[in-house]
């Protein structure tokens, strides 16, 4: 393999940006010929921050003063709130501001309840909470009209895929904890070539420390975090606020007596007793911590807890903004995202992630005990039904 070429894309950075090299086929007729293309994703980032930043004040407020007249029922009765639609159009605005070239985002809202008869007072709402946000922001000088906002909205139609860049984006992860007043993420990631090159996770409720058992916000705790990981760079966590990040690292724990697991708060989301068995295999001591949304994958990247178990009911199919941001996040810092059969999560095949079972999350060292205890615990179950 020749380095016929190294091509750096840098751009201004308070800290030394980190490369990710990828080998692709050189351009000159020699068939052995390589191009060594040496990437950073800093621009991407520092926009990912900023979108998914503002769009965290935006869910802030909203939960502040939730109304049960937010709460709408979309065909699969999942809660969708003005919330989820004012993320979705403010990050989506900002991305297009920011990186206009290219863009497509893949992301789980649309505006086909939006334009029915009836909804253009929620319309309304949104769209005023989106111009306030873009006003307290101040950088751009732009009011959306309603036709606007729904079209950003209805810009995350795009369907991924392995070619090309991708944003994909969960506007509000979580819903039902957001809805609760507990945990939630806005969840935003980039794919280039079907990889997840960064991730970004606003957890407006995570204590700036560790979340305490079950979950439980303390009184006196600081609450939002903003974790965001760059291929090859690392993971980091800073205060939504602003104010400066840390690196963090996954649990260096490795007898699994000592380690804790999160799991979904809701017990429709992931099947609680698959989880009970497999850690009681692995001699885990600590009950779960179960709490809602991506904001797990954050609490596992500091080492708040060494493993987190997902495994939904039979029929439900995961989506890709429900991981991407977190997979980076968590690997980034040191861990190790699988599906049940052990295999790295695909985000290349469109909307879905066609998986095995389940995903399981932990550090390098528990990785082989805990996929061999999920091994034996999925055929045990499956030979109890
Ligand atoms: N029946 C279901 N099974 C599994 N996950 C679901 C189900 N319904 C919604 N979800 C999604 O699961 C995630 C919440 O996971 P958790 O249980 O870890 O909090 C969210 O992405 C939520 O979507 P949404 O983004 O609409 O909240
Ligand atoms: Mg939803
Ligand atoms: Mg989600
Ligand atoms: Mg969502």
């Amino acid at each position: 393999m020749s380095l016929n070429c190294l091509r750096f894309v840098s751009h201004s950075l308070k800290k030394p940006p980190s490369f990710h090299l990828s080998y692709l086929p050189s351009s000159s007729s020699s068939s052995s010929s390589t191009v060594i293309v040496a990437m950073s994703y800093s621009k991407e980032l520092a926009a990912a921050k900023k979108a998914a930043s503002l769009a965290a004040r935006l869910c802030q407020k909203v939960q502040k003063a939730l109304l049960q007249s937010d709460v709408q029922s979309k065909n699969d009765k999942s809660p969708v709130t003005v919330a989820d639609y004012g993320s979705q159009a403010l990050v989506s605005f900002v991305l297009q501001q920011e990186i206009p070239a290219d863009f497509s985002l893949v992301a789980e809202e649309d505006s086909k309840d939006l334009r029915k008869d009836g909804a253009q007072e929620t319309v309304e709402r949104i769209t005023k909470l989106v111009n306030d946000s873009i006003t307290s922001d101040g950088s751009y000088n732009v009011t959306l009209s309603t036709e606007d906002v729904l079209k950003a909205i209805d810009s995350g139609r795009s369907e991924g895929g392995s070619q090309g860049r991708h944003w994909v984006l969960d506007p509000i992860d979580g819903t039902k904890g957001f809805l609760r007043g507990d945990q939630y993420a806005i969840a935003l990631a980039l794919l280039d070539g079907g990889k997840v090159v960064l991730g970004v996770l606003a957890c407006p409720n995570l204590p700036l420390t560790s979340i305490s058992a079950a979950g439980q916000l303390s009184p006196d705790n600081e609450v939002g975090c903003l974790f965001f990981a760059e291929v090859g760079g690392g993971t980091y966590m800073q205060p939504l606020d602003g104010s400066s990040a840390v690196k963090v690292q996954v649990t260096a724990v490795e007898n699994p007596e000592e380690a804790s697991f999160f799991e979904s708060y809701e017990a429709a989301h992931s099947m609680h007793d698959l989880s009970s068995l497999i850690a009681q295999k692995l001699g885990v001591k600590a009950p779960p911590v179960r709490i809602d949304s991506q904001a797990k994958y954050g609490a596992l990247s500091r080492g708040d807890g060494a493993i987190y178990l997902r495994f939904p009911h039979k029929g439900y199919r995961e989506k890709i903004w429900d991981h991407a941001a977190g997979c980076i996040v968590v690997t980034e810092a040191g861990g190790v995202v699988t599906d049940a059969a052990g295999k790295p999560l695909d985000f290349s095949r469109g909307k879905y992630l066609d998986l095995d079972t389940g995903i399981i999350v932990t550090n390098q060292k528990l990785m082989p005990l805990l996929f061999n205890a999920v091994r034996e615990s999925i055929k045990e179950k499956a030979a109890s039904l």
